[in-house]
């Protein structure tokens, strides 16, 4: 799914009312109506105290518009208007008269501390105070005000956008954003519901239709996606009868250190379990038995030294490498490593100690293959690009990097993204249960195992990393947060290939009543 800027929206907006020859206030009302209908369906008309904070801009139009559907529908509604600005535009205005004609009396306004109405646990907050029209600060009264929502306890409800977000920076001060329960997003979703810093702000989220002209949906390019089953499904290869395990390509797997061999086994079961056709482990002479015990169906190269590799020779031909995982940052692993990417032009995949021997020596990066897959945690991409001020600005440094030196950045985290052209492509697929050792040699196990059969550089990392994150999703289900482990990723990969077809459970008939 496409994530469209604030640009964007805006010119859908204006492109659906020249095309569908409507009035913005049209637009509006479908927009408010898409609210009620979500709302209607859940409350089912219920008595339950409904408090709809409008702000003076369109977001706080959509507030009213929602509002007079409320009231039209016997629900009981208090409207307020926090005043934070005296520029109310037209839209709002127009639909201040329409209320007022509604209900026969104003719509509360709030202005500062003193107007605070009281709220419960039991009310509902409907947050329309700012949109995506939120362009600077907001002041220290309303951020009060966004606290008090917090302090009361109420379900919130969020249109567009939690108010006090911002479509393209972080806020700076803890707090300064409503907290939502859900949020009725219009058309898609806002890049900030998925960054770190911002995602804290939101718990779920769901997308309003309010008809945006179709064609311009699908043809204009967006920076961001949101990557959810329908859009990898496309990126699925199918298998051809006549194939061998030879169609399916070879990864060899390069890493490992005393101690650290679990690694290797992690990362070269998930080459096999994506599909590969066969695997091989490149490691220290100490990783022979166990993984040759473990794991028989990897061949083993071993290294002349005991404990950490030292040179990286072999006679093989892979379709794909992926190094890094276990390897240590031992001296010699960081000559044998220069010395191997000096020369390499297999598709590479690089991980975890790899990436931070390549931090330390950054002359390396200019002979890393072209769409080289990095896959850096938090910390190891800040050690190779840099600190940064928010998420936005650390998406820009790593479009920036990752240009500079041809290759794709896989930035591991909740919502983890792949940054690749100057494009943005966020996982939907994951959850807590992940935050466990080995994960992330998983990961790259299976990115690797789906270049070998392949799968383009974006297409592995997008496919791969939905389906670990599947796997992980499936997997909680019957281990629980707590009890999921990485073996478990890799045993559960085979139910996130099957879901990827699975059809929906046809809907239960409702019993009619006598
Ligand atoms: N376009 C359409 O047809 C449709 C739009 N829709 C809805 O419109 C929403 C966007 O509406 P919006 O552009 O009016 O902005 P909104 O977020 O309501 O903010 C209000 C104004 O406040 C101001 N302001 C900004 N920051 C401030 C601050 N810190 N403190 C004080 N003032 C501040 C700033 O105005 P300024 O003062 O800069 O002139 C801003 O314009 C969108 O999220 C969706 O809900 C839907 O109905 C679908 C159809
Ligand atoms: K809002």
């Amino acid at each position: 799914m496409k994530i469209f800027s604030k640009e964007q929206i805006y010119e859908g907006d204006r492109l659906t009312i020249k095309k569908q020859n409507i009035s913005s206030a049209d637009l509006m009302e479908r927009a408010g109506m898409s609210l009620f209908n979500w709302l209607d369906l859940r409350l089912k008309g219920a008595p339950v105290p409904i408090l709809v904070f409008c702000g003076i801009g369109n977001n706080g139009g959509d507030g009213l518009v929602l509002a007079r559907h409320l009231v039209t529908h016997g629900y009981n509604v208090k409207t307020f208007v926090v005043d934070f600005s005296d520029t109310r535009s037209q839209d709002f205005l127009h639909n201040y008269e329409r209320l007022k004609e509604t209900t026969k009396d104003w719509p509360v306004s709030i202005h500062d501390e003193s107007d605070f109405p009281e709220i419960t646990n039991k009310d509902i907050i409907i947050d329309a105070i700012f949109g995506v029209g939120l362009n600077r600060p907001v002041a220290d009264w309303v951020i009060n005000l966004f606290k008090y929502f917090k302090r009361a306890e109420a379900l919130t409800i969020s249109v567009d956008i939690p108010s006090g977000l911002f479509t393209d920076r972080s806020p700076k001060q803890e707090g300064a954003v409503v907290k939502s329960n859900f949020i009725l997003s219009f058309q898609t979703p806002k890049l900030a519901f998925f960054l770190p810093g911002t995602s804290k702000y939101i718990e779920q989220w769901e997308a309003l239709d309010i008809g945006i002209d179709q064609e311009y949906m699908q043809n204009t390019e967006t920076v961001a996606h949101i990557l959810g089953k329908l859009d990898v499904l496309p990126m699925y290869k199918q298998r051809d009868k006549f194939s061998h395990k030879g169609t399916f390509g070879h990864g060899l797997i390069i890493g490992g250190s005393y101690g650290k061999i679990g690694a290797v086994q992690l990362a070269s079961r998930a080459v096999l379990a994506a599909g590969a056709g066969l695997v091989t482990a490149y490691v220290p002479t100490c990783g022979y038995v166990p993984l040759q015990s473990a794991f028989p169906e990897a061949m083993v190269i071993t290294d002349a030294d005991d404990k950490h590799i030292s040179a990286i020779n072999f006679e093989i031909t892979p379709t794909v490498i992926g190094l890094g995982v276990g390897i240590g940052t031992d001296k010699k692993t960081g000559d044998a490593l220069e010395a191997f990417l000096k020369t390499n032009t297999t598709p590479l995949v690089l991980d975890a100690d790899g990436l931070n021997i390549i931090s330390k020596n950054k002359n390396l990066l200019v002979h890393l293959p072209a769409d080289t897959i990095l896959t850096p945690h938090p910390k190891e991409l800040e050690r190779l690009i840099g600190v940064w001020e928010d998420d936005f600005d650390k998406l820009e440094k790593t479009k920036a990097f990752a240009e500079k030196y041809k290759i794709l950045v896989l930035i591991k985290g909740a919502n983890s993204i792949a940054v690749y052209q100057n494009k943005l492509y966020i996982n939907s697929t994951g959850n807590p249960g992940l935050a466990t050792g080995g994960t992330g040699d998983v990961l790259t196990g299976v990115i690797t195992g789906l270049l070998a059969q392949g799968y383009s550089a974006l297409e592995a990392t997008c496919f791969g990393m939905y389906l670990h994150g599947k796997s992980a999703d499936l997997a909680v289900e019957t281990k629980g947060y707590q009890s999921l482990i990485a073996s478990d990723v890799i045993t559960y990969l085979a139910d996130a290939y099957l879901d990827l077809f699975a059809q929906p459970a046809p809907v239960a008939e409702q019993p009619t009543q006598a």
